[in-house]
């Protein structure tokens, strides 16, 4: 064990490093010392000249006292001095170490005995922020306080990598994917599509706590990136300058109804069978047909395709579909007619790297889930390439769509939970420059296969344990250490693990009304990443 007594004369600091290994370090502080879970420290090693950086993980009580219970006896004071030989014993994450040429790389080593530890001053910041990446979403926390200095920044580049968003209600999700849009909205790397049913990112709102809310088309100076395509009415539309959205019967195909209903096997199989003929054919075919006296044999209406591929299927069932479809169209009557599509702009201002919002309030659940079904198959398909939309000059691939989903647990879900098209571009967007951005609160409701393929985690306050695990065992970096960190998160403040980044990064999530208005009186900066090269 190492003795505390400051040999150092010209050193002040009586922090030393006594242990442990690469992933886990050890030192002693002096017993009265203030440190917090989460403190960031510096840690140099003059015999290989490198700089490390750890994060407080634990605090633990100690003394070099042969008696084990020697502060449990009435008295202890008379009979034991708390001079250097009682301690607090400090557990640390390692974030990484600064090499000789100056560069952040990952913990690989360990720092030599009794190395010094301290706070970092700032200039030792402009290390951490060198791994930082271009869509600014917040400051880095140490313990208590925040690094001012050090904006938390993911990397466009990974986005097509899936990100999920975790939080329980209230711990500020709304509030995250605001600024995470408003810096989106800057910097211009990918296409971001949101599909609003409440009507509170357009113009804001009401917090979950009360408080008024501003809205995206308040980041003026960054408005060029945005397109809202909305249902609401002329005058909003025109004073804000927002789209009008309209989804046309030819963009619906037959599986989008499972989104929507429960269906009995039978069912399932006559919109699984009509998932290739086109939409407007589907409704027409449905909503003409009097199927009291169906009969695929002596069908004489204009499809007779469809009638032959359903003739084995009884009219009870045929009459389910027919409701299901009327009510459909009667439920999402404000945005979906025969003739005449946003898409086609929708899917240029994505490409265009755009925040594409569709804000649809008062739509409900089901009119959501439809538009977003909708508009994820058209944008998975273009990129696939199978809608001969492509151009062989400038691959559709080559462009970056991240499409959010709310309550993603409603269609990414295990068992019958998942939907196909959302479960495809979990398991392929990446190939195709779709990435999904997944949002809930429930995480452990999220399809395991799913979850795996997502790359950067966003982690706000989750109060329950099995969500806690599935996280820790889901992210590519060990988040299991955190546990205590992550169950204490205040609203705002979240835990990141993302690629790019090689540690996790505790951050207090900007307040988007403050970013906006800083962001507005600031130039879109370059990104920090700009020329640097990511090979370590
Ligand atoms: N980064 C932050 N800094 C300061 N306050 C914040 C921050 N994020 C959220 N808050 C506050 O926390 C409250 C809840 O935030 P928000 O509405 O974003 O939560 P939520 O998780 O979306 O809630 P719900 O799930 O109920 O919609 C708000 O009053 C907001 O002002």
């Amino acid at each position: 064990m190492t003795s505390l007594i400051d040999i150092d004369t010209e050193d002040t600091s009586k922090f030393r490093l006594i242990g442990d290994r690469v992933l886990s370090y050890l030192f002693a502080v002096p017993h009265d010392d203030e440190l917090y879970i989460g403190d960031i420290l510096k840690i140099t090693d003059p015999i290989k000249g490198l700089v490390f950086f750890a994060k407080v993980s634990d605090l633990v009580h100690d003394s070099n006292f042969a008696d084990p219970k020697w502060d449990r006896r009435p008295h202890t004071g008379h009979f034991y001095t708390f001079g250097e030989d009682v301690y607090i014993l400090v557990e640390a994450i390692p974030l990484g170490y600064v090499g000789t040429d100056g560069r952040f790389k990952k913990p690989r080593t360990i720092p030599a005995k009794f190395s010094k530890v301290e706070r970092p001053g700032s200039e030792d910041f402009a290390f951490l922020r060198q791994v930082m990446g271009d869509i600014e979403v917040g400051v880095m926390k140490t313990g208590q306080d925040v690094l001012q200095d050090v904006r938390v920044s993911l990397h466009s580049a990974v986005m097509r990598q899936h990100m999920g968003v975790f939080a329980t209600t209230g711990m500020g999700k709304s509030n995250f994917m605001k600024v995470f849009c408003a810096s989106c909205m800057a910097v211009r790397r990918f296409g971001l599509l949101i599909v609003d049913p409440h009507g509170e990112y357009v113009a804001g709102g009401m917090s979950s706590t009360g408080q008024n809310t501003r809205g995206l088309i308040h980041y003026q100076a960054g408005r060029e990136g945005l397109s809202v395509f909305t249902i609401r009415d002329e005058q909003f539309r025109k004073k804000y300058l927002l789209d009008r959205l309209w989804l046309e019967h030819d963009d619906f195909r037959a599986p989008d109804l499972l989104l929507l209903y429960e269906h009995s096997p039978p069912q399932r199989e006559v919109v699984e069978m009509l998932e290739s003929t086109p939409g407007s054919a589907v409704i027409d075919f449905f909503t003409k047909t009097d199927f009291g006296t169906f009969d695929a044999e002596t069908y004489d209406g204009e499809y007779p395709y469809i009638a032959r591929d359903l003739r084995n299927f009884s009219t009870s069932t045929l009459t389910v579909i027919q409701r299901r479809i009327q009510g459909m169209l009667k439920r999402n009557g404000a945005f979906f007619r025969r003739k005449g599509s946003s898409i086609p702009d929708i899917i240029r201002a994505l490409h265009d790297n755009q925040v594409v919002l569709i804000d649809i309030p008062r739509m409900g659940e089901q009119s959501e889930l439809f538009v977003l079904s909708i508009i994820t198959r058209r944008i998975l398909r273009q990129h696939q390439g199978d809608d001969g939309a492509g151009d062989a000059e400038d691959p559709v691939q080559r462009r970056q769509v991240l499409i959010s989903i709310e309550e993603a647990q409603r269609v990414l879900g295990s068992g019958t939970g998942s939907t196909q098209i959302f479960r495809e571009c979990a398991m392929e967007g990446r190939k195709f420059g779709v990435g999904l951005c997944v949002v809930t609160q429930q995480p452990k409701n999220i399809d395991a296969r799913v979850l795996a393929q997502l790359n950067t985690f966003v982690v706000m306050g989750l109060s329950d344990h099995g969500d806690r695990d599935i996280i820790a065992s889901s992210a590519k970096q060990d988040l299991s250490r955190l546990d205590t960190e992550i169950q204490t998160l205040e609203p705002g403040e979240a835990v990141i693990s993302t690629l790019n980044i090689p540690f996790p990064v505790s951050t207090r999530i900007h307040l988007f009304e403050e970013y906006i208005d800083d962001l507005g009186r600031v130039p879109v900066k370059k990104p920090i990443d700009e020329g640097l090269d990511w090979s370590y």
